[in-house]
C-alpha cells in the first residue's frame, strides 16, 4: 500500500502532479492538501477509473493531519512562483514560513514519510525542512529530498540535437549543485551514452539549463512559472522514489540532499565546501542508498562552473538554516 499526499495539491504545479500521481497503478491512496480549492480538485480527480483512492483536505477540521496521517511519500509544491524580473531568493520571505510550517506537520504526523521539497528557492527550503524535522528529532536525511529533476529534463531535451535520441529521457545528462541559475551546472562530459556537445554551442546551452525556470516565467509574462513540466519532472522523480521504495533496482535520479546524513555523500560534502548538494543518488526500499560522486574528471569549464555554484549555494544553505534556528522577529 502506498499513501502519496500533495501539499499545495489546487495549484499550477498541484492539479497537473495530482492528476499524474492519480493516474498511477503504483499509488492506491492520494490525500490532497491546500489552503484553498481542494473539494473541487479532488471532486474532479474522484471520478477517474484508477486505482488511487483520493480525499481532500482543507486546514479546518485537522485537515493538514488528516491527510498526512499514514503517508509513505508527501511532495510539496505549496507556495508562491515567480513573476518577471524575481529571483527564485525573492520568493524566500513568504514560502520559507510555508515550507516550515509544513514540515513541521510532517514531523508530527508522517515523520516516517518520505518529503519531496519542489517550493523555491529549493536552495533554502530544503535546509529549512531538515532543521524542522532535526528540531523535531526526527529527521532521516535518506528521506528528504529537494527536487531538481526539471534541470535535468531540461537537460535532456536540449541537448537531443547532440544525443541523437529519439526519447530525449533515454540519454543520462547529470546535472548537480542547486536549484537557481549558477547554482546549476550540467555535466556535459558526463553525458551517458556519450555524446559531443559543439564548442561554439557550450556556453550557450549551460545557461539554457540553468536559466530554463526565466524562459517559462518570461513567456508566461506574468502569470507564474512552469507548472506543467514541473507536474511531469515532479512526477518522474516521486515515482522514482516509489519504485525504489518497492525494491526496484538500479533507480537512479540526481536530487538535492543532505549529504553528511546520506550513504556517500561525506566525500562530496568534502570536495564541494557545502552539506546540501544535488548529485545522482540511488534510491532504495528507505530512500538515499548512496550519493554518487560525479565531481572526479570534471573538465576545467565545468570546475568553473562548480565554483560559481558553491559560492552560490553556501549563503543560500545557511539563510535557510538561520530561519529555522533564529527565526526572524515578526
Ligand atoms: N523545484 C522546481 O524545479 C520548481 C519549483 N517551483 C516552485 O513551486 C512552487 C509552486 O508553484 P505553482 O504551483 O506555480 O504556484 P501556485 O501559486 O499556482 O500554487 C501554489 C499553491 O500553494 C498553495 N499554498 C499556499 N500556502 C499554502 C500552505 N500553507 N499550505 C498548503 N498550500 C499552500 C496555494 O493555495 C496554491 O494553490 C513555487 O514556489 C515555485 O517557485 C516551480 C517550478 C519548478
Ligand atoms: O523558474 C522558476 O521560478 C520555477 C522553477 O524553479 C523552474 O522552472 O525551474
Amino acid at each position: 500500500m502506498v499513501k502519496a499526499v500533495v501539499l499545495g495539491a489546487s495549484g499550477g504545479i498541484g492539479q497537473p502532479l495530482s492528476l499524474l500521481l492519480k493516474a498511477s497503478p503504483l499509488i492506491d491512496e492520494l490525500a490532497l492538501y491546500d489552503v484553498v480549492n481542494t473539494p473541487g480538485v479532488t471532486a474532479d480527480l474522484s471520478h477517474i477509473s484508477s486505482v488511487a483512492k483520493i480525499s481532500g483536505y482543507l486546514p479546518k477540521e485537522d485537515g493538514l493531519k488528516n491527510a498526512l496521517t499514514g503517508a509513505d511519500i508527501v511532495v510539496i509544491p505549496a507556495g508562491i512562483p515567480r513573476k518577471p524580473g524575481m529571483t527564485r531568493d525573492d520568493l524566500f520571505k513568504i514560502n520559507a514560513g510555508i515550507v516550515r510550517d509544513l514540515a513541521k506537520g510532517i514531523a508530527e504526523f508522517s515523520p516516517k514519510a518520505f518529503t519531496l521539497v519542489i517550493s523555491n528557492p529549493v536552495n533554502s527550503t530544503v535546509p529549512i525542512a531538515a532543521e524542522v524535522f532535526k528540531a523535531a528529532g526526527v529527521f532521516d536525511p535518506k528521506r528528504l529530498f529537494g527536487v531538481t529533476t526539471l534541470d535535468v529534463v531540461r537537460a535532456e531535451t536540449f541537448t537531443q540535437e547532440y544525443s541523437g535520441q529519439k526519447d530525449p529521457s533515454k540519454a543520462t545528462v547529470p546535472v548537480i549543485g542547486g536549484h537557481s541559475g549558477e547554482t546549476i551546472v550540467p555535466l556535459f562530459s558526463k553525458v551517458s551514452p556519450s555524446f559531443d556537445i559543439p564548442a561554439d554551442k557550450y556556453e550557450a546551452l549551460v545557461k539554457r539549463v540553468q536559466f530554463g525556470g526565466d524562459e517559462v516565467v518570461a513567456a508566461k509574462d506574468g502569470a507564474g512559472s512552469a507548472t506543467l513540466s514541473m507536474a511531469y519532472a515532479g512526477f518522474r522523480f516521486s515515482e522514482a522514489v516509489i519504485r525504489a521504495s518497492k525494491g526496484e533496482k538500479g533507480v537512479v535520479e540526481p536530487t538535492f540532499v543532505y549529504l553528511p546524513g546520506v550513504p556517500g555523500g561525506d566525500a562530496i560534502a568534502q570536495a564541494t565546501g557545502v552539506d546540501f548538494f544535488s548529485t545522482p543518488v540511488e534510491l532504495g526500499p528507505s530512500g538515499v542508498e548512496k550519493a554518487i560522486n560525479v565531481l572526479d574528471g570534471v573538465t576545467e569549464r565545468e570546475q568553473k562552473l562548480l565554483a560559481a555554484c558553491v559560492e552560490g549555494l553556501k549563503g543560500n544553505i545557511e539563510k535557510g538554516v538561520e530561519f529555522v534556528k533564529n527565526p526572524p522577529p515578526k
